[in-house]
């Protein structure tokens, strides 16, 4: 049996959406020091595709249903956490030598790092060691002043990584740099490219410790100590053809949409989709990620990664990753953007028969005639 006398650490790997967290997991798998390490994934949105795309050769890969691990999902992650143990403890899962939790990126941090440090059970068994927060270079200083999920995650980290420096506005940096050094004056900034970030040695901090935080950072934890249920109250609209919801914590306007569609897809209508959604709605596109099965070789996947405004080369994946299931799917995350118009974009340009709706000629002359087009 596996002594459980010492602690598992935790690492949390957080940063906004479409920072780059999945890329720096992946590259950190690959260190042959993470070879017994478990993975929790948690993802915004119905359809998760993150934990598609994650490449390891560990299975200890536990994705967290659907929902916000600040929010809804953090009794679940105290259960799964709890299920390690007991799985541990009864010989059914071998011991693990680490845990790496990845949040979605509008997760506050606070409530997951209490669910480690704060539960009574929890902390018996685990350490939090090393919080780890990406930074988009190209998106951070404007995502820093909208978005406070963001502010959070970075006052909290032991690490920054700095992602896509070389995609950004070189006179830009020092900005964000600065930014950065006010929220975390303590907290090193490396950059991803560097071959040292991507090994399991980035998690390596020592146990937490606020005290080496600006002192925002121990009020918050101590509120979630304290009212661990504050402003959850959720508005959830799962039901019918609803695929969509509503985190509280995130404001009203920030949604997460989900499509799935059987059939092949033809790149010319894929392509038309995504450059009608960006050309109308660019600003209110927080994220999308796609993995699309094309008409043109449909057994290699093509990966789509929209971030605000930038939209990352596509690629295809040599295989599907679970060849059971070839479905297309899409998440779209947006603010004060209705599903309608989303969800009718995509029915025009992959040609589902729509009564009562403008089709895909129809858009092509006037896209406008889509409702919620004007919004
Ligand atoms: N050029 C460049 N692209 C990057 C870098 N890091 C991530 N990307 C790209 O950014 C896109 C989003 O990366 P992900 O790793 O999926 O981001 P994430 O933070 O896990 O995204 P969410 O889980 O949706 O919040 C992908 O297309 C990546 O290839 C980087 O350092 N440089």
């Amino acid at each position: 049996m596996p002594s459980m006398n010492e602690r598992i650490p935790v690492s949390i790997l957080t940063g906004f959406l479409g920072a780059g967290k999945s890329t720096l997991l992946n590259r950190i798998l690959k260190d042959p020091a993470m070879r017994d390490a478990a993975v929790i994934i948690n993802e915004f949105g119905e359809v998760g595709i993150d934990h598609m795309l994650v490449e390891s050769s560990n299975d200890a890969i536990i994705e967290l249903a659907d929902g916000c691990l600040c929010c809804t999902v953090r009794g679940e992650l105290v259960d799964t956490l709890a299920a390690l143990v007991d799985g541990m403890q009864t010989g059914r899962i071998k011991q693990v030598s680490r845990v790496v939790i990845e949040t979605t990126g509008l997760a506050d941090p606070a409530p997951v790092m209490q669910s480690v440090m704060g539960h009574p059970v929890i902390a018996s068994y685990f350490d939090l060691e090393g919080v780890v927060t990406v930074v988009d270079a190209v998106n951070g200083l404007s995502t820093l002043d909208d978005f406070p999920e963001a502010v959070r995650q970075v006052a909290v980290a032991d690490r920054l990584v700095l992602s896509k420096a070389s995609l950004a506005d070189p006179e830009s940096l020092p900005q964000l740099e600065a930014r950065l050094a006010t929220l975390n004056p303590r907290a090193p900034t490396v950059d991803a490219d560097r071959d040292d970030v991507g090994t399991a040695a980035i998690f390596a901090n020592g146990l937490y410790d606020p005290a080496t935080k600006i002192p925002d950072v121990d009020r918050w934890l101590r509120d979630e100590a304290t009212e661990p249920d504050h402003a959850h109250e959720h508005h959830h609209e799962h039901g019918h053809d609803h695929h969509h919801h509503d985190v509280n914590r995130h404001g009203e306007a920030i949604r997460s949409y989900s499509i799935i569609h059987d059939g092949p897809i033809d790149p010319a209508s894929l392509e038309m989709f995504v450059d009608l959604l960006r050309s109308t709605h660019g600003e209110k596109l927080l994220r999308m990620k796609a993995i699309v099965r094309l008409t043109d070789r449909p057994e290699q996947p093509l990966v789509l990664h929209g971030v605000q405004a930038i939209f990352h080369p596509p690629f295809r994946l040599p295989a599907w990753p679970d060849p059971d299931d070839r479905r297309t799917r899409l998440v779209v995350i947006a603010k004060d953007l209705p599903e309608t118009y989303v969800r009718e974009l995509f029915d025009a340009f992959t040609g589902r028969p729509q009564i009562d709706r403008p089709d895909r000629a129809a858009l092509e002359d006037n896209p406008l005639a889509i409702p919620g087009m004007r919004l």
